[in-house]
């Protein structure tokens, strides 16, 4: 999915909201136990029930990894019944030396290697240019690099002062964001920024005013969409914010998927709100 077609679902469906597909087979509602693959059959449901109220999804390959070759049928299963209007993203936070890497790309974006095909996968810029450029390589797939994530630790390096060759000291996620924009245009590269980072945003957008940002931490982690769309929202949209838990287990009982879209609903309405303003 191109970033105009991106963005045009945006304003289409009056919605950023992506679906996170965090499926944990010991959270799914008892009665799904006896499907012959009850991950799908769950996230079958989520994706009935969401389809028209978000515009990405968001299957974490950890989830899938963890329950071996099963797994890995679930997560297949699943992206393709994703509907083709909705962006796709392999949330695996890959990154290796270039030759390992090109590997990785080609797991997730060469449907004849390990049947997926999707749009996009998080990629984690430590090892630097060789590790995410294989990624580039795919022509209309994107990389959405890790640069101010949700969680404490990313005080441990990522908030961290240094200085590099051309400027005074800055945060290292200032130069992330500023060092990766040599490497691809908004086209082709995301920032995920975690929503409870939302002090951050205002400075990320004067640095990345053009890319859409991956923002996860609303919901479980009390991340504020108020302030997320404040300020991250510009004129082609621009966010693609994630709720996984708060969303796949508003309910662990038949209604699941109700209850699922319910959830989706009030963020949905809320986004239509901030859209409006724009
Ligand atoms: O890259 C991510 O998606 C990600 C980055 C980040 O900074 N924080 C973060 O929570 N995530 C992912 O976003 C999802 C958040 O899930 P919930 O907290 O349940 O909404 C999980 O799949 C996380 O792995």
């Amino acid at each position: 999915m191109t970033y105009k077609e991106l963005s045009e679902q945006i304003f289409r469906k009056k919605s950023y909201l992506c679906v996170g597909l965090d499926t944990d087979p010991h959270k799914i509602p008892p009665h799904l136990a006896n499907e012959k693959d009850p991950v799908f059959a769950f996230n079958r449901a989520i994706i009935d029930a969401t389809a028209d109220l978000a515009v990405a999804y968001k299957p974490n390959i950890a989830f899938y990894e963890a329950q071996g070759p099963r797994g890995w049928e679930s997560l297949q299963r699943t992206l393709a019944y994703i509907p083709a209007d909705c962006f796709t993203i392999a949330d695996a936070k890959r990154g290796d030396i270039g030759n390992t890497s090109n590997l990785y790309a080609r797991t997730f974006f060469d449907p004849e290697a390990a049947g997926l095909n999707f749009d996009s996968v998080t990629v984690a810029p430590y090892m630097g240019r060789d590790s995410v450029t294989p990624f580039l390589e795919y022509e209309g797939k994107w990389v959405i690099l890790l640069a101010l994530t949700s969680n404490l630790g990313s005080a441990d390096f990522q908030r961290r002062r240094v200085s590099s060759e051309s400027s005074d000291e800055q945060p290292l996620f200032e130069i992330v964001i500023k060092t990766a924009q040599t490497w691809a245009n908004s086209e082709q590269l995301m920032f995920v920024v975690g929503a409870t980072q939302a002090d951050e945003l205002g400075r990320i957008r004067e640095l990345a005013p053009d890319n859409f940002l991956l923002v996860p931490g609303v919901g479980a982690q009390g991340g504020s969409l108020a302030d997320v769309s404040r300020r991250g929202l510009t004129a082609a949209g621009g966010l693609l914010v994630n709720a996984s838990r708060s969303i796949l287990y508003a309910s662990s009982g038949t209604d699941f998927a109700d209850r699922a879209r319910a959830e989706a609903q009030a963020l949905q309405t809320e986004m239509a709100g901030y859209l409006a303003t724009i």
